[in-house]
């Protein structure tokens, strides 16, 4: 049974879940880092909020885990790059909160355009100050928003039915979407010169953090409004200070901030400033469909592959897993038997679905062909890994789709090419479900594979098939299956043994050593 940690408050509706799915399941929250590292390998999932922090360290030592769901939007607490070399899944819950949050931005822009904060410490404090408060009327005013994904559009549409004015700037924000919610698509510049409130929407990322600088705040409107419940670092806090201290900027309002949890901040203490402890996603409803999408989400995944909002792997559904089950063994059966052939660079990587398999979600299916591929000339690359490793190391990967097939109901067709040649495998499912190599560098074979192989390429010569099975019977080796296939009479030809047990390299060796052998390689599946 997978066990799941739950290391952050989580609606106890993701313990039931977990629990219900027959996953067995530990809360354990407030854990320093080296109480988590302590027991993290203990489990196959890590359920988190925004307190546990995923890190390099906590990833080393969790030799167990297979995927970290995130009850929330945000991933910037977990080291997705590392989490994917370790190939571990990060899934998060991009919907879940999103209303939730807007309406907290929303719920700021009112609390800085009243001061109702300051207004209701003030009226409890019995002071009674009717004229120190004078607001601003929102209607009529221009919101700029930054960012304008799930919660910047609908902060967009909520402020739309307030009768302001919307202009967003979001670099993938399409122009038929900007008609769509009814926003007028500008340049960050035009959006910073124009809006009388700024609202943040953005992730944290190297091109977003401090895109609110002393510079972009200095050529904003005088008495311009900031609100932020995206993220801390996306403000320059000590430029906004600055500009709130001089009245530049009339108010900022801030969920999020540089340092959480910050019980420290240069912007605590100053009137113009409205804070709220990162409460954008505090809502019960949006706690009960985060927790409740995490559990579903890890549960998938961890009984039955189906991969859902995962940041560093391809989605699989649950229908889709028992189909693509089968085709994942031939895949990686056919990038294992590839890539242990394979000996110099890999320069071009070319895959090609033909039939029934064309149909089905192919990414998982090129993710395990890159993962047995990669998996015999680089350590430690895994099926989230592996496109990326492709990547990073200039290996180019073509995949094409073809619905039909001349001979089989499906065939994947995998060729290779390195600095010095290239190669191909071809496989099928024999009655949809077992693993066949049917083709071998344009020669035609019809071979299942078992755990230990012997590959051969040789001259196709009378009296050569004896030899060999002398020589491996010398050698204590016996054959399981074997399978042959040559181009033509008296050309090039090829064996491939399953044998039980490892070859020996003494064995190997008197193998290469026979006549007419051009090539011998032992192979593990
Ligand atoms: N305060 C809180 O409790 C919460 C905060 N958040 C924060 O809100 C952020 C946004 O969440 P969603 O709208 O769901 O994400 P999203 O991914 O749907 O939208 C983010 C948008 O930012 C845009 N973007 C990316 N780089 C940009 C750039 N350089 N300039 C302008 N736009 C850029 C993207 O194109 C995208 O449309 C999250 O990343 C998270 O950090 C999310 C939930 C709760
Ligand atoms: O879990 C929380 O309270 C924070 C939510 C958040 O910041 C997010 O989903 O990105």
């Amino acid at each position: 049974m997978p066990k799941v940690l739950v290391s952050d408050s989580l609606s106890p509706r993701a313990v039931e879940i977990f629990k219900a799915r027959g996953v067995e399941v530990d809360v354990k929250t407030g854990l320093k880092p080296d109480e988590l590292a302590a027991i993290i390998g203990e489990y196959d999932g890590l359920a988190i909020r925004s307190a546990t922090k995923v890190t390099k360290e906590i990833l080393d030592v969790a030799t167990n885990l297979k995927v970290v769901g995130r009850a929330g939007i945000g991933v910037d607490n977990v080291d997705v790059p590392y989490a994917s070399q370790k190939g571990v899944v990060v899934m998060n819950t991009p919907f879940g909160n999103a209303i939730t949050t807007a309406e907290h931005a929303i719920a700021m822009m009112f609390a800085l355009a009243r001061q109702i904060p300051q207004a209701n410490a003030s009226t409890h404090a019995s002071k009674w100050e009717k004229s120190r408060f004078m607001g601003v009327e929102l209607t009529g005013k221009t919101l700029g928003i930054i960012g304008c994904g799930n919660i910047g559009s609908i902060v967009a549409t909520r402020a739309i039915g307030l009768r302001m004015k919307v202009l967003a700037f979001d670099p993938f924000l399409t122009p038929d979407r900007a008609v769509d919610l009814g926003v007028e698509k500008v340049e960050l510049d035009d959006l910073i010169a124009r809006a009388d409130i700024i609202s943040l929407h953005t992730p944290l990322t190297d091109k977003t953090r401090g895109i609110l600088d002393a510079e972009a705040i200095g050529r904003m409107k005088k008495g311009v409004r900031i609100i932020n419940c995206a993220r801390g670092g996306l403000i320059d806090e000590a430029a906004l200070k600055a500009a709130l201290e001089s009245g530049h900027v009339a108010g900022a309002a801030l969920d999020v901030f540089e340092k959480e949890p910050a019980k420290d901040n240069p912007l605590f203490g100053l009137d113009t400033v409205v804070c709220t402890p990162h409460l954008g996603a505090s809502t019960s409803e949006a706690q009960e469909n985060v927790a409740l999408q995490v559990a579903e989400q890890i549960s998938d995944f961890l009984l039955t592959g189906a991969v859902t909002n995962a940041l560093n792997m391809p989605s699989v559904t649950a229908e889709e897993a028992p189909r693509l089950r089968p085709y994942m063994k031939l895949c990686d059966q056919l990038g294992g038997f590839a890539g242990q052939i394979t000996e110099t660079g890999i320069r071009t990587v070319r895959i090609e679905y033909q039939g029934g398999v064309a149909g089905l979600n192919t990414k998982p299916l090129t993710a395990t062909l890159l993962r047995g591929l990669l998996s015999p000339l680089l350590e430690a690359v895994n099926m989230v890994s592996a496109p990326i490793v492709a990547r990073d190391r200039g290996i180019e990967v073509l995949e094409t789709k073809t619905e039909t097939c001349r001979d089989y109901h499906s065939l994947i067709k995998l060729e290779v090419t390195t600095e010095r040649q290239t190669r191909g495998v071809e496989g099928t499912l024999f009655g949809d479900a077992l693993p066949r190599i049917v083709d071998i560098n344009g020669i035609g074979v019809e071979a299942e594979l078992g755990a230990d192989m012997l590959y051969l390429i040789n001259d196709d010569k009378p009296g050569f098939i004896g030899s060999l099975g002398t020589t491996i019977g010398e050698a204590g080796i016996n054959i399981a299956s074997f399978h042959l296939g040559r181009a033509k009479e008296g050309g090039q030809a090829i064996c491939l043994l399953q044998v039980d047990g490892p070859v020996p390299e003494e064995a190997l060796a008197a193998v290469s050593a026979l006549p007419h052998v051009v090539q011998a390689k032992a192979l593990k599946f």
